[in-house]
């Protein structure tokens, strides 16, 4: 990989406060585990969305993985497979969601995208993930202006000449020139930064998918993206590489889960690096937490099954966790399992 790929990967924006932030907050937890209660049969499946899944982990969304692997999205879709993982398939990715759907028998698919200036596009790009075999739509809704990521000096990063967008460009712009030659700056500039909730209701009927929006940091925009519609609520900072400074996930995923109860799900992402740390979001009113960074590094070392590895081992970590506070499936995992760790 390219110091530059490592830098783009890797870093955050600003002093990358938010980043560090992440994965402290998840240390100013500690578990308060319950004993004596018959843990010889540890179940980690769950659902997400009627989704039945290994383990209360999934694939955060995550642009160009070309850049650590050959086979870009679809050896992730491979190892996702392997593991019962849910992928969420960024729109940044340079694998089709068709062709990563198609990438192994029983990939378990949500298309990650944005709303777009162009609407005629946004809804013909949502309608393409579905009939890709997407089983929902992730809108990602904290990208309403340009991060200054302080590992490229500032600047955005240029992907590799040639590199493909499939989901960024139409139908027919993607079949004569095969999703190549898009510029990503242009990309993301058409973004639409006017994005309101009313467009959520709008991109839900695009589909008629369930609708997670990811992005959210304050329970009332929760509250208010469930009535516009959302199934779920992806509590996200975009692993503090979007608005520097910000809250940690953790340190405000309770508040969310409260004000949406039992509307919608609630799912969590930053700084998640072990079972300890999924169970805590549990505790705290996730039903899954999804991992960024840690798949592409595990991609970038081992391909597909460097990346199966990964997700097997973090399973086995969510197992153990479970066992020892206590609960015999997620489910069993309540707010009393947790609390802020005492002063050092
Ligand atoms: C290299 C990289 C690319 C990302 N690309 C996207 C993207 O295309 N769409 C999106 O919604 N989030 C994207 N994210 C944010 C992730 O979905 C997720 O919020 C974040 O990585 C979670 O934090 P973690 O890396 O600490 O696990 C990206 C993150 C990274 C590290
Ligand atoms: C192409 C970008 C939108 C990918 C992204 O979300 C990121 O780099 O964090």
């Amino acid at each position: 990989m390219t110091t530059p790929a490592l830098a783009y990967i890797e870093g955050g924006s600003g002093d990358e406060e938010t980043l560090r932030d992440n994965l402290d907050a998840w240390r100013r937890l500690a578990l308060q585990p319950r004993v004596l209660r018959d843990m010889t049969q540890v179940e980690t499946a769950t659902t997400l969305l009627g989704t039945a899944v290994g383990a209360p982990v999934g694939l955060a969304p995550t642009a160009m993985h070309c850049l650590v692997d050959p086979d870009g999205e679809t050896a992730t879709a491979r190892a996702a497979a392997e593991t019962g993982t849910l992928m969420v398939a960024s729109q940044a990715a340079n694998r089709s969601w068709q062709d990563t759907a198609a990438a192994a028998t029983d990939v378990l698919l949500w298309a990650q995208m944005y709303v777009l200036r162009d609407r005629g596009l946004t809804r013909e790009l949502a309608v393409r993930a579905k009939e890709s075999g997407s089983r929902a739509i992730v809108v990602c809704v904290d990208g309403v202006a340009v991060p200054r990521r302080a590992r490229l000096e500032g600047h955005a990063f240029v992907p590799p000449e040639g590199m493909a967008f499939p989901n960024l460009v139409s139908a027919a712009a993607a079949a004569s020139a095969n999703g190549r030659g898009v510029d990503l700056g242009a990309a993301v500039s058409a973004f639409d930064p006017s994005v309101t909730f009313a467009d959520l209701t709008w991109l839900k009927e695009c589909t008629g998918l369930p609708l997670v929006v990811k992005g959210v940091l304050h329970p009332h925009d929760a509250a208010a993206c469930v009535d516009a519609g959302a199934d779920a609520i992806a509590v996200s900072n975009h692993g503090g590489r979007q608005l520097d400074g910000c809250i940690a996930t953790a340190d405000v995923l309770g508040e969310i889960a409260d004000a949406v109860g039992d509307r919608a799900e609630v799912y969590v992402d930053g700084g998640i690096r072990t079972g300890p740390d999924v169970v805590k979001a549990l505790a705290l009113g996730a039903r899954a937490a999804f991992v960024g960074r840690p798949a592409l590094r595990a991609l970038a070392d081992g391909s597909a099954a460097g990346l199966a590895a990964y997700l097997a081992d973090l399973r086995e970590d969510v197992r153990r966790t479970l066992a020892f506070c206590g609960c015999a499936s997620p489910a069993e995992v309540r707010r009393e399992h947790v609390r802020p760790r005492g002063p050092r």
